[in-house]
């Protein structure tokens, strides 16, 4: 039997773990000034950041409970709703992805058909996370248009809540136990525009801008950690940071002898309006729609589209400023 979330072992007191800025939440939707101002650094700086009193916090209990039920399901019954090499990522390969249109319209599929468990967990548990993880998005992405000096309503029509997008919710198993030493993830950047993380457990990691010391992100209990993705760097021609990370495993101390659920919520769209964003971004980067941008990089995760060596700069993001 699982050990339930409240009762997993604490941070190992010799690990040491990054500090993240901590945003309260309900501070940010009453305008607080000085709090927006700590979003905007965090977002400017190293593009991580804690995010508590967003209300959603039973919601990650049920969203890991969730992974549990789905990945006891046999591979052969998953892979029949195998994800296909063209480029989207809804579906099980290995983690478990489902597509933000089709979480809001459930009943009605929008994208793709899940396995029975999946359905039966969407209106309980799934809907409800991803309509949290929409409003904290859309909340921290009207501040962000804000603070780049974008017409209001600018960033929110590129993340209408019912217009198709690649946003989706994403569960990920790591097994308790692993050898030590392994990278979960490779080092990467996030294809959206802001990524919502609940971790139960150590293993994400960050490469500060300008060291070369990669550091642990911890879990803090209720919190989400919220980072900056390819997108909105690309909006904002730069200045916020969509940071390299990584999971490695085990987690550290006694975590390790756990199974390790990460759920996040990931919202992926394009845009380009300010002048001043307009000329630093083209500076940065060619331009691209969120389509191909997400296309291009899941698709070359693919073992079926490798070619050789190329391959892994085929799916990298903005890790060297370039697309
Ligand atoms: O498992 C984690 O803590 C992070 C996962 C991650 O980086 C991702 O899904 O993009
Ligand atoms: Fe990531």
């Amino acid at each position: 039997m699982p050990v339930p979330v409240q009762s997993l072992p604490e941070w190992p007191a010799d690990v040491e773990a990054h500090p993240l800025l901590v945003i309260d939440y309900q501070l940010l939707k009453a305008g607080d000034k000085e709090e927006i101002a700590r979003l905007w650094k965090a977002g400017t700086t190293l593009g991580f950041w804690y995010l508590k009193n967003h209300g959603a916090e039973q919601d990650f209990v049920a969203m890991w409970g969730m992974g549990e039920e789905v990945f006891e399901l046999l591979l052969e019954e998953k892979m029949g709703y195998e994800q296909g090499d063209e480029g989207l990522s809804f579906g099980p390969d290995p983690v478990e992805d489902v597509a933000k249109d089709d979480a809001l319209s459930y009943p009605k599929v929008s994208r793709r058909e899940y396995p029975t468990v999946i359905n039966d967990l969407m209106g309980p548990v799934i809907t409800p996370f991803v309509e949290k993880g929409v409003d904290v998005s859309n909340t921290l992405i009207e501040i962000f248009n804000d603070k780049l000096g974008l017409p209001e309503g600018t960033l929110a029509k590129f993340h209408r809540r019912n217009d198709f997008s690649a946003s989706e919710t994403r569960t990920i198993k790591a097994p308790a136990n692993l050898t030590p030493g392994k990278l979960a993830i490779g080092g990467h950047t996030d294809f959206g525009t802001l990524t919502l993380l609940v971790d139960n457990l150590g293993g994400l990691q960050v490469l500060p801008p300008g060291t070369t010391e990669w550091r642990y992100a911890r879990p803090l209990p209720g919190h989400m950690i919220c980072n900056v993705g390819d997108t909105l760097t690309m909006f904002s021609g730069g200045p916020l940071n969509s940071n390299i990370h990584r999971v490695v495993s085990p987690p550290p101390g006694s975590q390790s002898k756990h199974d390790r659920w990460p759920a996040d919520d990931t919202i992926l769209a394009p845009l380009l309006e300010s002048a001043m964003i307009f000329e630093a971004y083209s500076k940065l980067l060619p331009e691209v729609t969120s389509y191909e941008w997400f296309t291009r990089r899941q698709k070359n995760y693919r073992s079926k589209n490798h070619k050789g060596a190329e391959r892994w700069a085929a799916n990298r993001g903005t890790e060297y400023g370039h697309a």
